[in-house]
């Protein structure tokens, strides 16, 4: 068993260093279609395979600076023409999740992941403040709205986890040294506090306590009032709050925080924040049960009446694992947060549940992020090793919805380039995937009782169905709730999914879906007027070509129950004057 002896991966101690104030923006008129700007541009003359050959690993793409739609669809610089002319087809399926943090939280670093493919950045409550995280927002805002990105922002609660305080910077402890560990405020020498008054309790004489899942270990030899005097048997550096598990004989003695509210005070505090600051997902790390999800779903309902705010179910503990299909069911996506999963089951044990989990998600139609220590070396390094780019292999392979950057994109040195690693490897496989059909294939459930719904799903695989089989150029989708575009999604069909909606904050939420190229069009009752708009639009923005086929289906036509009006069409793009 390789339990506990391995990294949760705290290799940064960077701290949240100021971010620049945003200065006034100066906003075109919104645009009638706003895609995505697609992070893969190419020079004009080239094809889309030259640029995949000539693409190293690593290696940032180059980037027009006249990419962005300045004024909405009329945009038609020669780069924006060839971009979508060559590379749509190819479009990511998987999506880019990157961490902020001090190497990354400037406006300029922001913009430079946005070009590199970044779809959600997510910001660790456990670290910075509330103005930290409140300029990060608004930069990530300011871009969306001035450069035409759609990027989501994803927060994620600290959760009651055990951790030491803030040395004042990374300690070292030495083979044999002894250390107190207090839940007293004290900053004496090799003291190290810990934030959970029950821990002096809860261990004996002999226990284990492990550092950030094995980066540093200590055996504990005395017990004394509020201390605990412990001696390093594995040293290592002790980084500002690292967290800490207790272990006897090789087990898990305190299932970390298993006495703690998922949800602490300051929990609360930090998602009234995310509410007020509009942010589109909020990560509810050390999940135990489905109940702590409806609680805070029926919290952000009361308070967020205008927008929703997608809850995402981090699986991260023992207890997460032994309630998963109930925990998954509530939440609206989950996250394999492999790092203190790793810190409370054998190692070996995490690329199964990492499979188990990722499957689920998608029979039960949530989307599914995999995280942490994806490309952990190039924290320090510039090229990743030939293990990571396996493992995104294989998370791609499993077809996750997301990947996710941690210390590589917050604290590391190259987090532009570790983004770029994750974007061409996810292009690559995705590629041989589909040509050479090296995914796993899943067999996927009926999701509803309800006929309504059980038509949406219908109408929904088939299509993916259809798609595949006629060699579809791409799916259209139609969509208010998002419902469908998600549907399709599950199917993880061979050409990309457009999806229209003309709720903004849907747009922003449908970034984390697989294949999903989100699209904001104002909707017309009459789905022939769209249909014919769109075509327009994406004819003359050079992102389709006359002939294309698509498939199209709809939601936005049902106005109740009773009016069941539910379709599959298959359609040729006109040519652009036909349609004039
Ligand atoms: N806002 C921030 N300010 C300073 N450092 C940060 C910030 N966000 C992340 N970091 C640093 O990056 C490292 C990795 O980040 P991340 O937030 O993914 O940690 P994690 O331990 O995987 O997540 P979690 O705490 O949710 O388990 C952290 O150890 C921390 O040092
Ligand atoms: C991302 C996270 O919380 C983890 O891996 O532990
Ligand atoms: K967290
Ligand atoms: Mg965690």
């Amino acid at each position: 068993m390789v339990s506990a002896t391995s990294r949760k991966g705290r290799s940064g101690s960077g701290r949240a260093q100021a971010v620049e104030s945003p200065s006034a923006a100066v906003v075109d008129d919104a645009p009638t279609v706003v895609a995505e700007p697609q992070p893969e541009p190419l020079a004009p003359n080239q094809t889309n395979e030259a640029t995949e050959s000539s693409s190293a690993i690593g290696n940032g793409p180059a980037v027009p600076l006249d990419i962005y739609p300045s004024s909405g669809l009329e945009v038609d610089t020669m780069a924006e023409a060839d971009l979508k002319e060559n590379g749509f087809r190819s479009t990511r399926r998987t999506k880019l999740i990157c961490t902020i943090g001090p190497s990354s939280c400037s406006a300029e670093q922001l913009e430079n992941l946005a070009i590199g493919g970044m779809n959600v950045a997510r910001l660790n409550m456990c670290h910075g403040t509330h103005e930290w995280h409140r300029q990060v927002i608004r930069n990530v805002k300011k871009l969306n709205k001035e450069k035409g990105f759609s990027m989501a922002v994803m927060m994620d609660t600290e959760g009651s986890e055990v951790h030491m305080g803030d040395l004042g910077g990374p300690g070292k402890a030495e083979d044999g040294d002894m250390w107190t560990f207090t839940v007293r405020n004290s900053k004496a020498d090799k003291t190290i506090q810990v934030n959970y008054d029950g821990f002096v309790d809860d261990v004996m004489v002999g226990d284990e306590i492990v550092v950030d899942g094995g980066m540093v270990r200590f055996m504990i030899e005395e017990r004394n009032g509020p201390d605990v005097v412990a001696r390093c048997i594995d040293p290592g550096l002790l980084l500002p709050r690292a967290n800490l598990t207790f272990w006897r004989q090789g087990n898990l003695i305190r299932e970390r925080n298993s006495m703690l509210p998922t949800i602490s005070s300051k929990d609360w505090l930090d998602i009234d924040f995310g509410i007020a600051e509009g942010v589109d997902f909020i990560a509810v790390s050390f999940v135990k049960t489905p109940d702590v999800l409806k609680h805070l779903r029926s919290y952000i309902e009361s308070r967020a009446r205008d927008r929703k705010i997608n809850v995402i179910a981090k699986i991260e503990s023992r207890d997460s694992l032994k309630n998963l299909e109930d925990i998954i069911t509530v939440s609206d996506g989950a996250m394999v947060a492999r790092g203190d999963l790793g810190a409370q089951v054998p190692l070996e044990q995490v690329p199964s549940i990492q499979k188990d989990v990722v499957h689920l998600c998608r029979s039960l139609n949530k989307p599914v992020i995999v995280a942490s220590q994806l490309l952990e070396s190039m924290i320090e390094y510039p090229t990743p090793t030939r293990a990571e780019v396996a493992d995104i292999s294989e998370a791609v392979r499993q077809r996750a919805d997301a990947l996710m950057l941690s210390g590589e994109s917050a604290v590391g040195r190259y987090p532009e380039k570790a983004l770029g690693v994750l974007r061409t490897v996810s292009q690559r496989i995705e590629r041989w995937c589909r040509e050479e059909k090296h995914h796993e294939t899943l067999r996927l459930p009926e999701l509803s009782t309800i006929l309504n719904e059980r038509i949406s799903e219908q109408i929904c695989n088939s299509a993916a169905q259809m798609a595949n089989r006629l060699e579809a150029d791409a799916i259209f989708v139609y969509t208010r709730r998002g419902k469908m575009a998600s549907l399709l999604s599950r199917n993880r069909p061979d050409c990309p999914i457009f999806a229209f909606t003309d709720n903004p904050s849907i747009r922003q939420r449908l970034n984390l879906y697989w294949g999903l190229i989100p699209f904001r069009l104002s909707f017309s009752e009459d789905m022939e007027i769209n249909l014919q708009r769109t075509f327009a639009l994406l004819l003359k923005r050079g992102m389709m070509k006359s002939g294309e086929v698509v498939i199209v289906v709809s939601d936005i036509t049902q106005v109740n129950e009773a009016d069941l009006r539910q379709s599959i069409q298959i359609r040729k793009l006109p040519s652009l004057e036909s349609l004039s």
